[in-house]
């Protein structure tokens, strides 16, 4: 639906320029849900600017839906964003106008008669759930309903791809899960594309079917969600990610590691448990196995992108044969583990 070929996108005179994008290959799958995650300057919004023309690429190719974004002319641009809409991380709505009025305010632009915006903008707020607000004005309406306000206008010219610049940022958690709940709704309802970017990795685990690193740049690491998130190849990804996902240490605990064992320290292993493995009684084995002396510091499990995935920070004896012990049984049950250093 959306593809970035050797993009660059370069601000500034030629004597001072800085170059936000530096040669982004990446695809958005149609009827997908993409995120793109990055620090803040990363070059997220510059990204999705390009795929609505409100920036123009230095170099390189945006296309979407086929047709080449940086050949538009005015009239193309107006044509190319009715078919893509967008929310934002402030809602954008007209504080003048109601609920019903905001979300009409595209197709008027587009010139229809009233008694067809009618017949569009009810169902709409139906969808989002307002359908008892239509004659709210925004100051009446809290933010997650400013928000479905928002992607209600979004959707008012029947777009192909919904493109969201933190749509959920300014809200609480559980309003942010409900708007993710209802753009998830919409993309298989409507088989709407979605291209978000965030800097919430929570927002990318809880909807995005695939995502897209991006740091200084440049495009670190791209591919499905769950693959991205279990197994970070990137130190980018790894950062960002060490945050939301139950992989970092405890400061207790990372404070006393150490990279070689001294006589009776206790190695500290983290287990991944995912696919077949995330729901075999695996600990129990692994304590059964070795002995007994297992501790178990640190876990969470989580659904990344629908599937389940945890992860454990257990500690042993770093005696040989009981890593010896320890690993075969690894090797044997196929989980994932990182040694992650030694503790006296
Ligand atoms: N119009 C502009 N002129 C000059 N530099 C710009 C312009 N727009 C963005 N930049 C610079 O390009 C870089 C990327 O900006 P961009 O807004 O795309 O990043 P971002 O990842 O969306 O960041 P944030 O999450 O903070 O919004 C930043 O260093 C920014 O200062």
């Amino acid at each position: 639906m959306v593809t970035f070929e050797a993009v660059t996108k370069r601000y500034g005179s030629a004597a001072k320029s800085f170059t936000a994008l530096d040669g982004v290959d990446m695809t958005v799958g149609r009827g997908e849900i993409t995120g793109i995650i990055g620090r803040s300057g990363a070059g997220k919004s510059t990204l999705i600017r390009l795929v609505n023309g409100l920036e123009k690429a230095s170099s390189g190719k945006v296309i979407v839906d086929g047709t080449e974004v940086g050949r538009l002319n005015d009239a193309g641009l107006r044509g190319l964003r009715r078919e893509v809409g967008m929310i934002f991380q402030h809602f954008n709505l007209l504080s003048s106008r109601t609920a019903f009025d905001n979300v009409a305010l595209p197709l008027e632009i587009a010139g229809l008669s009233r008694a067809e915006i009618k017949g569009k903008v009810e169902p709409l707020l139906d969808l989002v759930g307002l359908g008892d607000k239509a004659a709210s004005y925004p100051s009446e309406l809290s933010g997650g309903q400013k928000q479905r306000v928002g992607i209600a206008r979004a959707l008012a010219t029947s777009p192909k791809l919904l493109l969201s610049d933190e749509a959920t940022s300014a809200l609480d958690p559980e309003t942010t899960q409900s708007i993710l709940a209802l753009l998830k709704q919409i993309n298989a309802e409507l088989g709407l594309t979605v291209l978000l970017i965030t800097h919430e990795m929570e927002v990318v685990k809880t909807i995005a079917s695939h995502v897209a690193v991006i740091d200084q740049g440049r495009i670190v690491e791209q591919g499905c969600t769950f693959d991205v998130f279990t197994a970070p190849k990137h130190e980018t990804t790894r950062i960002l990610l060490s945050s939301t996902l139950g992989t970092s240490l405890p400061e207790w605990l990372r404070s006393g590691l150490k990279n070689e064992p001294s006589a009776g320290d206790r190695i500290l292993v983290r287990l991944t448990f995912f696919g077949a493995t995330a729901f075999q009684p695996l600990t129990a084995r692994l304590v059964t196995e070795i002995g007994g002396d297992v501790n178990i510091l640190a876990g969470a499990i989580e659904e990344i992108a629908g599937e389940p995935f945890g992860t454990l920070v257990v500690s042993y004896p770093a005696a040989p044969e009981i890593i010896d012990r320890a690993n075969r049984f690894f090797a044997a049950t196929g989980l994932s583990t990182e040694v992650l250093g030694y503790v006296a």
